[in-house]
């Protein structure tokens, strides 16, 4: 699938009211918690408890989770290469729409390839793209295995599975990593607050 425009004769058309004044409004700046990850390693899980967190703070947020997204928006993709690099555009449009909005938009996808997390990053100014690394061992994730995709993976009855027969490319430079502390691994609770301490701190929990 093309990335290149094919809208000729095209203008862009500025609005009276701006992000300024829906962060005004809202008392918090908009941006963009990039959750990657292999399956199974707790991105969906960390995404609802923090979208639970903002929202007791009174922070309006939004989470974009893959297998959701793929229900609708993209759910004429599948898993070759091609198809992930555009599941992760579109997401990637679609969460600047929302942090342009003014909300605190949540992305959980594996997204493997980290070239199509850095084109997201691109979108956006560098600092509104908090790349968050679900760093656990791919034996963790087989162990959980919810959906058991990893069975099926191992026995050759899905092919092109990330982490089996599918790379998964981990960041260089993200913002927050999470990973087991001595073999265990910390709660969605835990998780959440390293998040929310990490958007207090740069300021995006008020205006
Ligand atoms: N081949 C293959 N590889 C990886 N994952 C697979 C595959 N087939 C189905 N699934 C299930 O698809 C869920 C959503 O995937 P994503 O949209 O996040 O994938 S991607 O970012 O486009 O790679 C993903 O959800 P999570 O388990 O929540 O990560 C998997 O359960
Ligand atoms: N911090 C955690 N501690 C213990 N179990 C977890 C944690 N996060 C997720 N899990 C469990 O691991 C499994 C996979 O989590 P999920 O959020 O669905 O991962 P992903 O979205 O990356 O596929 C689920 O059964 C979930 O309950």
């Amino acid at each position: 699938m093309s990335t290149l425009s094919n809208s000729t004769n095209i203008f862009w058309q500025e609005c009276q009211v701006g992000k300024p004044d829906r962060q005004k409004l809202l008392n918090q700046k908009g941006c963009v918690v990039w959750i990657t990850g292999l399956s199974g390693s707790g991105k969906s899980t960390l995404a609802f408890s923090l979208g639970r967190e903002l929202h007791s703070r009174g922070k309006l947020s939004y989470v974009l989770d893959g297998d959701n997204l793929r229900h609708g928006l993209n759910k004429d993709l599948g898993f070759k290469p091609e198809d992930r690099t555009e599941n992760i555009r579109r997401t990637g449009e679609v969460a600047k729409l929302f942090a342009d909005a003014g909300l605190i938009c949540v992305a959980s996808l594996i997204s493997p390839y980290r070239r199509d997390r850095d084109t997201c990053r691109a979108m956006l100014p560098d600092a509104n793209f908090i790349e968050v690394f679900m760093n656990m061992p791919l034996e963790l994730c087989e162990a959980r295995d919810p959906k058991g995709l990893y069975k099926l993976a191992r026995a050759g009855k899905i092919k092109g599975f990330t982490g089996i027969d599918d790379p998964y490319e981990p960041p260089v430079n993200c913002e927050i990593e999470l990973k087991q502390e001595n073999g265990i691994c910390p709660t969605p609770t835990l998780m959440a607050g390293k998040v929310v301490t990490y958007l207090e701190e740069k300021g995006f929990l008020e205006f």
